[in-house]
């Protein structure tokens, strides 16, 4: 069975507020230049994107749920369900799908409670605080799991 080329690229609540959201964290790019990075990054490795945002956790689990019909690999920012989110978490650990997950401010320096991810274990790739150039480093790091697992 081949590969899907496909990414799914989730982004959880208020990242679609990006670009104007407390740009002292997120900085000033928007949920789209997110999305046409992300985009761009794949299309380097022949691979196209599906992109969700949503602020509903069940709209953002039935998108993961669906991704293990005809996607590769999925790259998500949870947003602040990272911290809360037991059922996302195990939505991704549902799905054989290599996780990469992404965060554009760097969480471990923020308030406490942004510390702990539900997501971290079940990721394999993890870009943390390197703005919104990390999902395009979640991009060719995920690559190369999905590349190691193709390759068996
Ligand atoms: O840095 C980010 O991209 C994450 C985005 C959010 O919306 C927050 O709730 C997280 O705590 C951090």
């Amino acid at each position: 069975m081949t590969t899907p080329r496909r990414l799914l690229l989730v982004n959880g609540p208020n990242l679609n507020l990006l670009g104007t959201r407390q740009p002292e964290i997120y900085g000033r790019e928007t949920l789209a230049d997110v999305e046409r990075i992300t985009s761009d990054a794949a299309a380097r490795f022949g691979l196209e994107v599906r992109a969700i945002q949503s602020n509903h956790e069940g709209v953002l689990i039935d998108a993961i749920h669906a991704a293990r019909l005809d996607c590769a690999g999925i790259v998500i920012n949870a947003g602040g369900l990272t911290h809360t989110s037991v059922s996302l978490r195990d939505a991704l650990a549902s799905v054989d799908l290599p996780v990469a997950e992404v965060h554009i401010s760097n969480i471990r320096e923020r308030e406490r409670f942004r510390h702990f991810s539900y997501i971290e274990d079940v990721a394999v790739v993890h870009v943390i605080g390197e703005g919104v150039p990390g999902y395009a480093r979640a991009v060719e790091r995920l690559v190369e799991v999905i590349s190691g697992r193709a390759d068996g």
